[in-house]
């Protein structure tokens, strides 16, 4: 920022592992989502190296990050960036029309528990059905890697923990690689390994001997 140089992570040295449910927690600041962003080719490090199995992602191009995104990553933010104009179902069918091998719009909804909502449009769903609608949308192109930031973070518990079970069934069902970010304690016991990060540094690094069921966390 002009003359202030701000350091949103220092020294991070992490390797996410295929098919494991990753929990990063940390305080507001303490860089999850710029780390985050820049896993999933949104953003690109000043200095450092970052791969995707064998490609240097921090040697591409931004229309070859464009691709990267495209091909191998789903996104789920806090607020569900849904088109209103268009039902649930369109809104999945926005990335199935240009992904490579999608599952189809009704089946990604099925897997979110949404089969009786697909020709509802967003001002007609919930909070929590909304987000469903968003991991639909991110599933729907078979991403390997599934990205999330606070995605329960304007959700009730209860809510929350519906959205949760999805991501988790997801991460199981399908295999995906999925990383989610929170500053809640509690989120953390759904997960195969949690990272702590605080102050742009990796603080801890643990494996949860036993996963929760997400469906159970109330905070
Ligand atoms: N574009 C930017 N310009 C300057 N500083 C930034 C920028 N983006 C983030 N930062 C700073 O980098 C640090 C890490 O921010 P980041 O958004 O990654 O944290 P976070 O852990 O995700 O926080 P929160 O939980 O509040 O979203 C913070 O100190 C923030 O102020």
């Amino acid at each position: 920022m002009g003359d202030v140089e701000i350091h949103a992570l220092r020294g991070v040295d992490l390797e996410l592992i295929s098919g494991e449910l990753v929990v990063l927690l940390g305080a507001s600041g303490s860089g999850k989502s710029t780390l985050l962003n820049i896993m999933g080719g949104l953003d690109t490090p000043t200095s450092g190296e970052l791969y995707y199995l064998k490609t240097p992602l921090h040697q591409l191009t931004q229309s070859q990050l464009t691709r990267f995104r495209r091909d191998h990553v789903g996104f789920v933010f806090q607020f569900y960036n849904l088109i209103p104009s268009l039902t649930a179902r369109e809104n999945v069918a926005m990335v199935t029309n240009i992904a490579s091998h999608p599952m189809s719009p009704e089946e990604a909804l099925e897997r979110v528990g949404l089969t009786n909502r697909m020709d509802h449009f967003p001002s007609q769903l919930s909070g929590g059905e909304q987000q469903r609608v968003a991991i639909a949308r991110a599933i729907a192109k078979r991403p390997e890697i599934l990205l999330c930031d606070e995605p329960t973070g304007a959700l009730d518990s209860s809510t929350g923990g519906l959205v949760l079970d999805v991501l988790q069934q997801i991460n199981s069902e399908l295999g995906t690689t999925t990383a989610v970010i929170t500053h809640n304690e509690i989120i953390g016991s759904m997960a195969d390994r949690v990272i702590r990060l605080s102050d742009g540094a990796i603080t801890s690094d643990h494996r949860n001997l036993e996963k929760a069921p997400a469906r159970d966390l109330r905070w």
